[in-house]
């Protein structure tokens, strides 16, 4: 059978995190582990830093990147893309309390993860904040919670989870859907000209979720 060598960058639960025992866990590998069974593939997970990721796609050295990436025009003229896998948005968090509005970021330090969407739109869009770069999003939440940050802005359903987890931490503001950042949805890249992969997890896409998988792995890691 064909192993399809899969990069990501874990930790970004539910999506992907490394578990008690060393493990790459999440969303993302649960359905990746359920469209290579109807490929007849055997999946390998890596843990690399998110910005390396396209880039060692594109150098060969793994055959696709899963890591709750969403679809953007910039990054399709480097990778291809699978149809959208799921919903995203984006959303800021802050202390309880501290920050009213979006509008109150204005001159505040916000922390976001070197070469996400959520980098690159406050850099494009809110040229007033000042974005503060983590090599992961771990230790972005920490340093809000020290104060070290006024924000944090990420995706919507990882951002949940911090919220669950930090009873001093909540929500500022609306859900953001900006279609040239976030609006699109997350999906699986490979490299260009890879169109037999990209076809074959497109179909494996449809068919786990026409025959329920899609949606038992979806209500095991987004509980509502
Ligand atoms: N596994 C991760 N750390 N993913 C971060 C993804 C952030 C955002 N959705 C993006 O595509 O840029």
């Amino acid at each position: 059978a064909q192993t399809i060598r899969f990069a990501t960058e874990a930790s970004y639960p539910p999506f992907e995190f490394v578990d008690s025992s060393n493990k790459i866990q999440g969303f993302d590998v649960d359905l990746a582990n359920a469209l290579c069974k109807e490929m007849n593939a055997t999946c390998t997970f890596t843990n690399q830093a998110f910005d390396s990721l396209i880039p060692s796609l594109k150098f060969r050295r793994f055959d696709a990147v899963m890591a709750g990436m969403d679809i953007t025009p910039e990054r399709e003229k480097q990778v291809l893309f699978s149809k959208p896998y799921y919903d995203n948005s984006a959303l800021f968090i802050a202390q309880k309390g501290k920050v009213a509005d979006v509008a109150a970021l204005k001159g505040k330090r916000v922390g976001v993860q070197n070469g996400t969407t959520h980098q690159k739109y406050l850099n494009d869009q809110h040229a007033d904040i000042t974005t503060v770069p983590y090599d992961s999003y771990q230790n972005a939440v920490l340093d809000l919670k020290n104060g070290r940050i006024d924000a944090v802005f990420g995706d919507t359903a990882v951002v949940n989870e911090w919220l669950k987890q930090n009873a001093s931490l909540a929500a500022v503001g609306d859900k953001v859907t900006d279609k040239a950042y976030f609006g699109t949805g997350l999906g699986i890249a490979v490299r260009q000209g890879n169109t037999d992969l990209q076809a074959k997890f497109n179909a494996a896409l449809d068919k786990v979720k026409a025959d329920g998988t899609y949606k038992t792995i979806y209500s095991k890691w987004f509980q509502q």
